[in-house]
């Protein structure tokens, strides 16, 4: 197989045992040899390429009006519910964390989080942005919630969300009910598409993460004509800096730069990809879960490359807000066969990266 950035071959690796037959290689900065790279595997299960990298085609290959837009108000209100989703993801790891009754393979906690996440961006969205069309796609539906069994949670998942509305005191909601709650929760059901705009929303991305208390993201991007025009990733336990205390707002306009902010609020400050040249002086990131990518695989390739550093292994989507402040300059991901990447798990940090 080969590897390449844009239509210049940079290395080439032979693999039959992997069955892989196609490689899509993203990067921000298209045929430029500066970092980050952005690597990925796409293999022949996918018969078109996930909706994100379509949108990066397209934005290399056409102009469109999109790209002169200025997404401002959308930005203030995806800033400020992927906030108020951290804020309740906050507070539920940090209860399956204290427990000690609660065993961190039982899933209650997370897919309260998740749920409540979901509900909480839906509904901040819709307050915030009342005359704009509302169309999100989103990874969780209320079908299992609408179950008996479920009674409890979808309680548990309607406290929280009204006790963060109430800590917040700006929005306008009378306190929900479970029915509101499962509304909002599917409002996230839309099927998106190539025309007009569509939010795209992971409300917890890197779930594994979530569990083991280490690092997660909430993933929110908005897709225009097909193009991803804005990304906020709110990373609840990645620091600002290193000896910082944790929380990082990550958002990203169309052509309008990148910047970072902490998520209880200090003034946004503007962020740069690594201007590394040399792969010797690189570091990279690549998943935490070898379940999720191709570990030795990154190895070769970044051996390959020259790089020397070890990897750098994080959970979600908080790698493309590393890699947009020159944490690190590369991020190989190697889904094994058969994955197929979901929009949501892209599109917010595609855009935080490309934005620098
Ligand atoms: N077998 C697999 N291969 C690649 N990615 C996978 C995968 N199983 C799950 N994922 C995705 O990897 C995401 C986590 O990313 P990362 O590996 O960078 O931490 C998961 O997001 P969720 O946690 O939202 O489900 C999920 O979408
Ligand atoms: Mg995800």
């Amino acid at each position: 197989m080969s590897v390449s950035i844009g239509q210049t071959p940079l290395i080439r690796v032979v693999s039959h045992s992997l069955h892989i037959n196609a490689i899509t290689v993203t990067s921000p900065h298209s045929i430029s040899k500066r970092f980050p790279f952005i690597f990925s595997l796409h293999r022949s299960t996918t018969a078109t390429p996930p909706p994100n990298l379509r949108a990066v085609r397209r934005r290399s290959s056409s102009s469109s009006s999109a790209s002169t837009m200025s997404y401002d108000r959308q930005l203030a209100a995806a800033k400020k519910a992927a906030s108020l989703a951290s804020r309740l993801c906050q507070k539920v790891q940090k209860a399956l964390l204290q427990s000690d009754v609660q065993s961190k393979s039982d899933k209650s906690p997370v897919t309260v989080a998740d749920y409540g996440s979901q509900a909480l961006v839906s509904l901040v969205l819709g307050k915030e942005l009342p005359s704009f069309p509302f169309s999100l796609v989103a990874e969780e539906d209320s079908e299992d919630l609408r179950k008996e069994e479920s009674r409890e949670t979808l309680h548990r998942i309607t406290e929280l969300v009204n006790e963060t509305l109430a800590s917040d005191g700006t929005i306008d909601i009378s306190p929900l009910s479970e029915e509101d709650v499962l509304k909002a929760i599917d409002n996230g059901k839309s099927e998106g598409g190539p025309h007009g705009q569509h939010w795209v929303l992971d409300p917890i991305d890197g779930t594994k993460g979530f569990v083991r208390g280490d690092q997660y993201a909430i993933a929110l991007g908005l897709l225009d004509e097909g193009k991803v025009v804005l990304g906020v990733l709110a990373c609840p336990n990645l620091p600002m800096a290193s000896d910082e205390k944790k929380g990082c707002l990550f958002y990203a306009q169309i052509d309008a730069g990148t910047y970072v902010q902490s998520l209880d609020g200090s003034p946004p400050t503007k962020v740069h990809v690594s201007t590394i040249e040399n792969p010797e002086e690189a570091s990279f990131f690549e998943s935490y879960e070898a379940a999720h990518s191709l570990h030795e695989l990154s190895s070769s390739i970044a051996k390959k490359l020259g790089v020397k550093a070890p990897p750098v292994r994080i959970d979600s989507q908080a790698k493309y807000g590393a890699l947009s402040r020159g944490d690190g300059a590369i991020y190989l991901r190697f889904p094994h066969k058969g994955y197929r990447e979901k929009i949501w798990d892209h599109a917010a940090g595609y855009m935080v990266v490309a934005g620098c």
